[in-house]
């Protein structure tokens, strides 16, 4: 899977690049990554890549030019080596809303142009002339396209073949980083006494049914309380058993 991106911050990138299971899965090939900065692409002495927007307002825009300048290269290193076009995405508030099926989806493909904007967003024109997609990671005022890319890029790799190891994936399988779409349990490890609290004795037993018990538990009251709406499709998926919706029962009352 290739990821390109278009930033005026390259840099950001080595938050995945540069750290954890993202990085070591790039060295062994398993992905790949390359950023194009908008500023190569200026023709001016001041590598002028944004402009006051018409029609006034405050901030600046990215400008199309230099944009798609960058793009036009991706698309050219790309069919250069061989590999399919890949569509281009604009990070962007207005866009569909990323999830766990959409970086399956991503997967499934020959890997996204990512077009980071930053200032108040990119000229429309760029925009009609050569973004194939929009996604947004929420409904929140971000400073650039690359702080939702990074989270984006991290689901898609963490997902390819050979990334994680077998217990990682595990855990990796539903998004609720829960086996079975539920809030995962609380995690405790050494010491046994911290700072005079102790770790709950049902994990200190060593019998797998009971800490099996205790950790379907707690996440079910976990689930119930923060994320009662999982609870209810559990329910409706079938994946509640009688002991579940005893202490449900006991928990609503
Ligand atoms: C709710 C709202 C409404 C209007 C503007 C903004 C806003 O934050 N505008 C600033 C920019 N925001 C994003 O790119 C961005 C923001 C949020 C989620 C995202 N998912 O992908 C990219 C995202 C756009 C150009 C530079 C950064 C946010």
């Amino acid at each position: 899977m290739r990821f390109d991106a278009i930033t005026l911050f390259p840099e950001i990138f080595a938050g995945i690049t540069g750290h954890g299971v993202t990085s070591r899965a790039l060295s062994q090939g398993l992905w790949s990554f390359h950023a194009w900065n908008p500023r190569d692409y200026t023709q001016d002495v001041h590598r002028t890549v944004d402009d006051r927007p018409y029609g006034g307002g405050p901030g600046m825009v990215m400008m199309a030019a230099p944009l798609e300048a960058a793009v036009r290269d991706v698309q050219a290193d790309r069919e250069r080596l061989g590999q399919p076009r890949g569509q281009v995405v604009l990070l962007s508030p207005t866009g569909r809303r990323f999830d766990q099926s959409a970086a399956a989806q991503w997967i499934a493909g020959p890997g996204k142009i990512l077009v980071c904007g930053r200032y108040e967003g990119v000229d429309q024109r760029f925009v009609d002339r050569c973004v194939d997609e929009e996604w947004s990671l929420g409904d929140f005022v971000l400073s650039g396209g690359e702080l939702a890319a990074l989270p984006m890029m991290d689901a898609c790799v963490r997902l390819l073949p050979g990334v994680l190891n077998d217990d990682q994936s595990a855990l990796q399988d539903s998004f609720h980083v829960n086996l079975d779409g539920l809030l995962d349990s609380p995690h405790y490890t050494r010491p046994e006494i911290y700072d005079g609290e102790a770790v709950p004795e049902a994990l200190l037993s060593g019998h797998h049914a009971r800490i099996a018990r205790w950790r379907r538990d707690q996440s079910l009251r976990l689930t119930l309380a923060r994320r009662p709406e999982l609870i209810e499709q559990a329910r409706r998926d079938g994946r509640l058993d009688k002991a579940d919706e005893k202490l449900l029962l006991g928990l609503q009352g």
